[in-house]
């Protein structure tokens, strides 16, 4: 099955179950408590029905002059129960929806980790279902579960107290118990309107989805910046709650009554009520009926009312859907971020060459191919470095390559075997990758090194083959939140992820990916660390994605991608030897090193800025659509096709033994 139709599959599932689903996880996630949850429903419902027949009992006893002290006693002491039973049901409840919200959570986690691939949290639909399976804990939409279980309880016993009152009836007479039951019920289906909000309205899911976000953007540490500096921290309150308003102003539009269903409600009511009483006092003034039985007629009558619309409508269906929509979302999820595993072991690969063969991908849901019959051979033991303009796919190549997604076309070999036929966790163990996003983890900088261990020899070695030795002792937490903590620049935290890398390859990873890995790092840092890490890894199958030709040009090989195919492969001397589009884009940068830079800095030879402390040189591709004053080439003229070199300043620098890397 296609992924978009799988897609579809799993969320018309979704849709389709509800309150048995919350009913049955209730019951699971703690047995004892469950169990004792619904006894309190069964033994709280069934206790107005016993009052109404002992109160009928006592007024038969005073009626006749019969003793009434034992009915009294047996009224006072259903009376007491109904009293009691309510705070213990309060306290099972919340204790039982406390622990559906753990189990949840853990659900969550488990849906969003599990599947290998990355397409359950790149769809749309699933990560909206996510925001509203999540709302279980958030309360933004309805009750969070700790309370809402104790709301579903009452709401439960109060349905039960009516039918159970209704049974009382039947002593009655049968047409009574069904008329009356008949006229409370039907306020469900008079009301429904009212009591039904549909959270999965493409509305509701906006303004949740923006209330939300605005959320995390005003209580996160990493928008403190910008909110800041840019002014935003009150647009974003406001955003918040004008959001949240909405999503209130929806629910109370959703769910006000309306005037004519009430209208019939009422009088249904009225005529129901009116008949079952007018034929009591009929029957009790004519002697048929005792003043007890007409007392406690009377009282289990009025108590039929509990099964109305009420309660259980506001609290049971969107705990239902949040609790509902949990669940399958692990299934979907699984279903849609699947990657059936091979089984080849993968030990020591790649050993001759990476393939790809008419590689094409494309993001579901996305119009276009974002590569698109790429051909390319990456010899084992090679460096190959990936320039292209943002958005012409190399960090996809990069995805694909880690067997994060497979190619919707074509295929990637490893020594001639597709990769889909090696077993997932064993090519995984093979690659050692660096994103630009990689995880800057609460831990000690030894586990952020080495997340799954290794002698600190070892992790002292990497991080001086990536210039990190010495940012902090081992044992140091790399975050200020914790006792001793300490917090790192970008640049260094680079250096980790670096490191992290070089970890993986001495514990046998094959293929090093890069992608943009020195980005934040100083110009002479980016030099020193890349040459150390290209003769690290020498031996190593490196692809290395960049937008510094400093760094690119001591690849063994280049190619461009452009418009989701390579354009030019070849070594830099070759590349710069075919006078095309990569000599161009490096001719062009190298214009701008010749020409004063407009803060000053007019020497090629100079690695320093001008207050002689700040290591300078900022150059990278980036896309013409780009600002003119990062995008314009140095003689005035357009930049050719789009890929264009943007100077903030200048320099050349050489690594530490002498070797020159930048013209
Ligand atoms: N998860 C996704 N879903 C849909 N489209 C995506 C997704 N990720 C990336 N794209 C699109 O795929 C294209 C290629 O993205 P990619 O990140 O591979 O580019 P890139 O060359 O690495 O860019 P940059 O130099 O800016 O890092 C872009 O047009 C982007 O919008």
């Amino acid at each position: 099955m296609h992924p978009l139709q799988r897609e579809a599959a799993v969320i018309a599932a979704i849709r389709r179950r509800q309150e048995p689903v919350l009913f049955a996880f209730l019951t699971r996630t703690h047995l004892r408590l469950g169990i004792a949850w619904w006894c309190l429903i069964a033994s709280r419902g069934a206790l107005p029905a016993v009052l109404a027949v002992l109160t009928g009992r006592l007024v038969g006893a005073l009626d006749v002059g019969r003793s009434y002290l034992g009915p009294l006693a047996a009224v006072g002491v259903a009376f007491v129960l109904v009293q009691l039973l309510a705070p213990v049901h309060a306290q099972v409840s919340s204790s039982l929806g406390e622990r559906m919200s753990d189990r949840l959570q853990d659900v969550l986690a488990g849906a969003s980790t599990e599947p290998p691939a990355l397409a359950h949290l790149e769809s749309r639909e699933l990560t909206e279902r996510l925001t509203l399976a999540k709302d279980f804990d958030q309360g933004m939409s309805g009750p969070p579960m700790v309370i809402a279980i104790g709301l579903i309880a009452g709401g439960l016993v109060e349905a039960a107290a009516g039918l159970a009152q209704a049974v009382v009836l039947l002593d009655y007479s049968w047409w009574a118990a069904l008329l009356l039951t008949g006229a409370w019920l039907s306020t469900h289906w008079l009301l429904r309107e009212s009591g039904s909000w549909d959270r999965t309205d493409e509305e509701v899911l906006a303004a949740q989805r923006e209330a939300d976000y605005s959320y995390r953007l005003a209580v996160a540490a990493p928008a403190a910046k910008e909110l800041r500096i840019f002014g935003l921290s009150e647009w974003t309150v406001a955003r918040f709650t004008a959001h949240r308003r909405k999503l209130g102003d929806l629910r109370g539009q959703a769910t006000r009554l309306r005037r004519r269903p009430v209208r019939w409600a009422v009088l249904v009511l009225l005529a129901a009520n009116g008949l079952l009483f007018w034929s009591l006092a009929q029957r009790a003034t004519a002697g048929d009926l005792s003043v007890g039985r007409a007392a406690m007629f009377a009282q289990a009558a009025l108590g039929v009312s509990a099964v109305a619309f009420g309660g259980i409508n506001w609290a049971l269906p969107p705990t239902a859907e949040s609790v509902a929509t949990a669940l399958a979302l692990r299934e979907s999820m699984a279903e849609v971020g699947r990657l059936p595993s091979g089984t080849k072991a993968a030990a020591g690969l790649p050993a001759a060459r990476i393939r790809l063969r008419g590689v094409e991908f494309r993001y579901p849901g996305s119009t276009g191919p974002v590569l698109d019959g790429v051909d390319l051979t990456i010899e084992a033991g090679t460096s190959l470095a990936v320039v292209g303009v943002n958005g012409a796919g190399k960090t996809t190549l990069a995805k694909l390559l880690c067997r994060l997604h497979d190619p919707t076309g074509g295929a990637i070999e490893v020594d001639g075997t597709d990769l889909r036929e090696f077993d997932l966790e064993a090519w995984r163990g093979q690659v050692a990758a660096v994103f630009q996003d990689f995880l800057r983890y609460h831990l000690p900088l030894r586990d952020n090194v080495a997340p799954l261990g290794a002698d600190d020899d070892v992790v002292e070695d990497v991080l001086r083959e990536a210039g990190g030795l010495g940012l902090a002792p081992l044992d140091t937490v790399l975050a200020r939140e914790y006792e001793g903590g300490t917090e790192l620049s970008g640049g260094q935290w680079q250096r980790v992820a670096i490191a992290r890398a070089l970890a993986a390859v001495r514990s046998g990873a094959g293929l090093v990916i890069l992608d943009e890995p020195t980005a934040q790092l100083d110009v002479r840092g980016e030099a020193e660390i890349f040459g150390r890490l290209l003769r690290a890894t020498r031996g190593v199958t490196t692809l290395l994605i960049s937008h510094r030709f400093s760094t690119v040009r001591q690849a063994d090989r280049i190619c461009v991608l452009e418009q989701g195919r390579i354009v030019e492969l070849g070594s830099h001397a070759e590349l710069m030897a075919a006078h095309g589009r990569y000599h161009d884009l490096y001719t062009l940068q190298a214009s701008r090193f010749d020409e004063p830079a407009a803060d000053g800095i007019d020497s090629v030879d100079g690695i320093e800025s001008a207050d002689g402390t700040e290591p300078v040189d900022r150059t990278e591709l980036v896309d013409a659509s780009e600002p003119a004053d990062r995008t314009e080439s140095s003689d005035g003229t357009e930049p050719a096709d789009g890929l264009v070199p943007a100077t903030r300043s200048a320099g050349s620098t050489q690594d530490g033994h002498g070797q020159e890397v930048w013209p």
